[in-house]
């Protein structure tokens, strides 16, 4: 019975939807910028809304793009730059940059691959979502499913096939739309609310715990950036980190089996749990390096080790507290050239992994500190300390 009453809902749904389909053009502008009428959930009391299913067909010169949220979030969202000034799209997004290929790869699906050298920080690929869906977990499976379905039935047909053609965690073809965003999206925050969106090429990266290549999503322009994060030679296959690659061996791993069903077998992963020694080495490293007080045992030698035991695990996306650790570590001792080098990589660094999320703050205050060292709380401060020491301890 909830079968054949689930197949009337959805038939309704559709209907409504293909009658938009046939207006004229009047008809359509009426609910501009959205190409269709929104479809709506009932009130949701812990929302104070209902939640909708917003199209615009044209988005981003035609690729298109749904929002499932309140109306609320929909307007504000019609406010961001790409809905009101085609020129903010830079004219490479979702187009094949011609750094990547994807093919089959043995135990992963598909893959995608470098096409050309990519240096570190070159964009690899850069793409708008065309499925944006508010985080919720108040409707039934079967309901969310129908306005996902709606979401998806509207957008253009390549786009429509291209999410369509995306891989499921479950292979569930009961709520298949929830299934592919269960193994493709990518948290987004629209207007403090915690979003889901997919972009259907970068999807196609796979899991590395040590990845040659790191994501940001620039909220303004609703774009998602995939960068180099150090040289890959053609041919050699793009990894991305769906979990926090500084957590344990078993915390990795446990997160990837039960969010996207794999068991991790990449190099780091493959030393099990003797692996997390060089976590441990590199939180004691970073303790001691934070430790500002007169026993203080941080060195400069400590500051690149921390460097190169991040390199040497891979982690070149995640250098930036390495550095910063050596920026001050330098400055500490007196020494503006070593002090000027690491805020450099630093400030790079955080640009890198964090984007436009990235502190403007917290950047201005690392390139004060680049202009002038001296003026910087950490200058000489463990010289002062190592004198202070030195001095005999006054006679109580
Ligand atoms: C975002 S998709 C990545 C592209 C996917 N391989 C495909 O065929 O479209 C995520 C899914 O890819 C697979 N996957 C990603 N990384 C993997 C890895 N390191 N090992 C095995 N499977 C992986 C898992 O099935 C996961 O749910």
């Amino acid at each position: 019975v909830e079968d054949s009453l689930y197949q009337i809902d959805f038939q309704q749904l559709f209907q409504s939807v293909e009658l938009n389909l046939n207006t004229d053009a009047d008809e359509t502008s009426r609910y501009a910028p959205w190409s269709f009428k929104p479809v709506c959930t009932q009130t949701l009391p812990s929302v104070g809304s209902e939640l909708c299913v917003y199209t615009n067909a044209t988005f981003a010169n035609g690729r298109g793009i749904s929002i499932f949220t309140t109306t609320q979030i929909a307007e504000q969202t019609t406010t961001l730059p790409p809905f009101n000034d085609r020129d903010v799209l830079s004219p490479l997004l979702n187009t094949d940059s011609g750094a990547w290929y994807t093919q089959p790869i043995s135990n992963k699906g598909i893959g995608m691959f470098a096409k050309r050298p990519l240096r570190r920080g070159d964009v690899i690929v850069a793409t708008t979502p065309v499925l944006v869906a508010y985080s919720e977990n108040l409707l039934s499976p079967a309901e969310r499913e129908r306005y996902l379905q709606v979401a998806i039935h509207q957008l253009p047909a390549s786009t429509r096939e291209a999410y369509l053609n995306l891989t499921t965690v479950h292979g569930n073809p009961e709520i298949l739309m929830q299934d592919i965003a269960a193994a493709n999206t990518f948290a987004i925050q629209l207007h403090g609310q915690k979003h889901l969106a997919a972009f259907p090429e970068p999807s196609r990266i796979n899991h590395d715990c040590a990845p040659n290549a790191q994501f940001h999503i620039d909220t303004a322009t609703l774009t998602h950036y995939v960068r180099a994060v150090r040289p890959i030679p053609p041919d050699e296959e793009i990894s991305i980190a769906y979990t926090n690659p500084l957590d344990t061996y078993a915390q990795r791993q446990r997160y990837l089996r039960q969010s996207f069903g794999f068991e991790c077998t990449c190099r780091r992963c493959r030393r099990g749990g003797s692996g997390d020694d060089a976590l441990d080495e590199l939180n004691a490293l970073q303790a001691s390096l934070g430790d500002w007080t007169a026993e203080s045992k941080a060195s400069v030698a400590q500051a690149e080790r921390l460097i190169k035991l991040y390199q040497d695990q891979g982690l070149d996306g995640y250098l930036d507290p390495a550095y910063c650790h050596a920026a001050l570590m330098y400055s500490s001792v007196g020494s503006v050239k070593g002090a000027r080098k690491y805020v450099d990589l630093a400030v790079d660094a955080i640009e890198l992994r964090l984007g436009s999320y990235a502190d403007q703050d917290d950047l201005g205050v690392w390139k004060e500190m680049r202009r002038d060292p001296s003026k910087h709380w950490s200058w000489k401060a463990r010289k002062k300390q190592s004198r202070a020491e030195l001095k005999p301890k006054p006679k109580l």
